[in-house]
């Protein structure tokens, strides 16, 4: 069955939030899609949508409740039909999919590691005693204080340019970001900052990876995109994700997952961490690739049973 590819008469809608890190997760989707079906740029249109987690600025988004705070709008464009696919930054995304939509293309992953950025480009190590650090991520706030309890940590939001005035106004002296969306933004060389090994600060899951939401049924729009799927950032996805679901975890929760493919093997390292950064359990593990998600989900089930009752204040 030969593709039906879109033209600029019947473009494919691309459906995306505004901030410029997801605008620039949208182009680099339609730059692969171009390229790979040798298609103009007019065959693509960029479809803007405004989620809640946009829209309110003024509260830590832990307040907002857990999941989908970016995705909930878009997904609804997709299945009302307003848009063809939706471009999403995998950390942000709940572990399950509304009925009628696929989340199973992923472009290849960028870098997956924190940033930890300072107005001198200091190593988190050199951190001064009882230093002040702005974040609004669960998990950063718990590896950081469980790490270095001596630290302050402050509800930091906003775009990069935002966050570095906070820095330059000394609201805080230290910020993380990742380092995938630095890259995607083309603001590594600006931002002063210093990449965090796994070793020191294990990512969120799914960190760096971009996922291509879908319609189940169409199947158009599916064989357009197997042409841009990357099977070991997928490979990756599902250990780290199978993890996650298993503890009953989103992006609002202070977990890390990190899986790496190495030769035929799959590493999985996770962790799991107080709010207050006061306990922090972790595992890692190495099998074969095909039972990653098998993996992720033992993993879940050890640190779970390790935890007992009353470790966790977000389960
Ligand atoms: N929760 C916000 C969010 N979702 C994805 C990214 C960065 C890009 C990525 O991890 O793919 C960020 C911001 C950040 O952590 O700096």
């Amino acid at each position: 069955m030969p593709t039906q590819l879109p033209t600029p008469a019947a473009p494919l809608r691309i459906g995306t939030r505004g901030s410029p890190l997801a605008l620039a997760q949208a182009h680099e989707t339609r730059d692969r899609l171009m390229a790979a079906h040798g298609l103009e740029r007019e065959a693509f249109e960029i479809v803007v949508i405004t989620t809640t987690g946009d829209r309110v600025q003024d509260r830590p988004l832990k307040e907002l409740g857990g999941k989908g705070l970016f995705t909930k709008e878009i997904e609804e464009a997709l299945l009302a039909g307003r848009i063809d696919i939706a471009v999403h930054s995998m950390k942000d995304m709940p572990v399950a999919q509304p009925a009628g939509l696929v989340l199973d293309c992923f472009l290849p992953r960028e870098d997956v590691r924190d940033a930890f950025v300072t107005l001198e480009a200091r190593a988190l190590g050199e951190l001064g005693e009882g230093a002040v650090v702005g974040t609004s991520s669960l998990r950063r706030r718990a590896q950081l204080l469980h790490a270095r309890p001596d630290l302050k940590v402050v509800e930091f939001r906003g775009n990069v340019q935002t966050r570095l005035k906070k820095l330059a106004d000394g609201v805080a002296e230290a910020t993380f970001l990742a380092c995938a969306g630095l890259k995607r933004l083309g603001l590594t060389g600006e931002v002063p900052h210093r990449a965090v090994e796994p070793d020191e600060m294990l990512p969120a899951v799914a960190q760096g990876a971009i996922g291509i939401e879908r319609r189940g049924e169409d199947t158009a729009t599916a064989a357009l995109l197997e042409a841009i799927h990357d099977a070991p950032t997928a490979r990756r996805l599902a250990a780290e994700r199978a993890f996650l679901a298993a503890l009953d975890g989103s992006c609002q929760t202070p977990i890390a997952g990190l899986a790496e493919l190495d030769g035929g093997r799959l590493r999985l390292r996770g962790e799991i961490l107080r709010t207050d950064g006061s306990e922090a359990l972790a595992d890692d593990m190495t099998g074969a690739v095909e039972d990653g998600p098998e993996m992720g989900r033992a993993m879940a089930q050890g640190l779970l049973a390790r935890a007992g009752a009353g470790f966790f204040d977000w389960r």
